[in-house]
């Protein structure tokens, strides 16, 4: 027996495809196209290949990139005063600085000078506040780009049990919200979590966000489990997930691969999140049904 394997890669070019047509939409009621400023600082270069991928994919969607480039030593008081010019710029609806910044930078302080109604990623403490109690805001695009795929995949999560490995900020906490909200029952796993084999054993949903290659074990699942992963691990034979897919395979009901599972997922909702912003900022109804 075979999983199925969720193509996250055709699933996101349908959501951009009916977001470029909701863009043209907005183009002709506003007079302007959506804007997403993207900043990057440093070289790194995974980074700068995340940045040129999103700027494609934006400008791909009718929307305008407006990319920023800093050195890696600019230092943290000219980045929070481009982040207050975007913030300001009603030619801009979504603000994104790309993580991570280089060290010595201060991540936090800028995450929270972004204005939380432009911050497309989620990550200002207003949206996770938002998430967590149920006010309209920004999803995180990971997760949400995972929920995506989980309603395509299943329909309604309503009873499932789900479990969420890794508990991060960005992606395992608003995940674990995601799934509060569609009734799955949810537990979130951890590096200090007993026994993740008999955890992840009665989980019809496991969402894998660790960040170590290959370890969550094909053994380990419920037959006929659906499992995403959201690991991007480069070794030394080539990008793997955190999860062990060929084992995965032949016991689960569904499986994202890597790459060309959750990652273009995570830009489609970036430019779903921008588009939804400038929507609101220019007081026009936002059509969610339609993404
Ligand atoms: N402020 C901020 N927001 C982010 O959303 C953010 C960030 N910083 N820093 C880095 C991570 C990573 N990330 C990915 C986006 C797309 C793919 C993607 O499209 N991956 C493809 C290609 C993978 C490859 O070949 O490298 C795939 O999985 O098929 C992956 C990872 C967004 N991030
Ligand atoms: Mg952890």
């Amino acid at each position: 027996m075979s999983a199925q394997i969720i193509d996250g890669k055709a699933f996101a070019a349908q959501v951009r495809a009916r977001i470029g047509e909701q863009v043209a939409t907005f183009h002709a009621t506003a007079g302007r196209a959506p804007g997403l400023a993207v900043v990057l600082v440093g070289e790194d270069p995974a980074s700068a290949v995340y940045v040129r991928a999103k700027g494609k994919a934006t400008r791909e969607a009718g929307m305008e990139s407006i990319e920023h480039r800093l050195p890696a030593d600019v230092g943290q008081e000219p980045l929070l005063a481009l982040i207050d010019t975007l913030n300001a710029d009603p030619a801009v609806d979504g603000i994104l600085v790309q993580l991570p910044l280089p060290a010595g930078m201060d991540e936090r302080a800028v995450t929270t000078r972004i204005d939380p109604d432009k911050d497309v990623d989620g990550f200002h403490p207003v949206n996770a506040g938002r998430l967590a109690t149920g006010i309209e805001g920004f999803v995180p695009c990971t997760p949400y780009g995972c929920l995506m795929l989980l309603k395509d995949t299943l329909g309604d999560l309503s009873g499932l049990d789900a479990v969420v490995i890794g508990r991060s900020n960005i992606v395992g906490k608003p995940m674990a919200q995601l799934l509060i909200g569609e009734s799955c029952t949810v537990t979130v796993a951890h590096s200090r979590t007993r026994d993740l084999a008999s955890v992840v054993a009665r989980a019809d949903i496991v969402v894998a966000a660790v960040g170590r290659p290959e370890m969550v074990r094909g053994e380990w699942l419920k037959p006929g489990a659906t499992v995403i992963d959201v690991g991007i691990n480069r070794t030394d034979t080539g990008l793997v997930g955190d999860v062990d897919f060929a084992g995965a395979m032949s016991v689960a009901a569904a499986v994202t691969p890597v790459p060309g599972g959750v990652g273009p997922m995570t830009i489609a909702c970036l430019l779903r999140n921008t588009l939804i912003s400038a929507q609101r900022r220019a007081g026009l109804a936002q059509d969610d049904r339609a993404l």
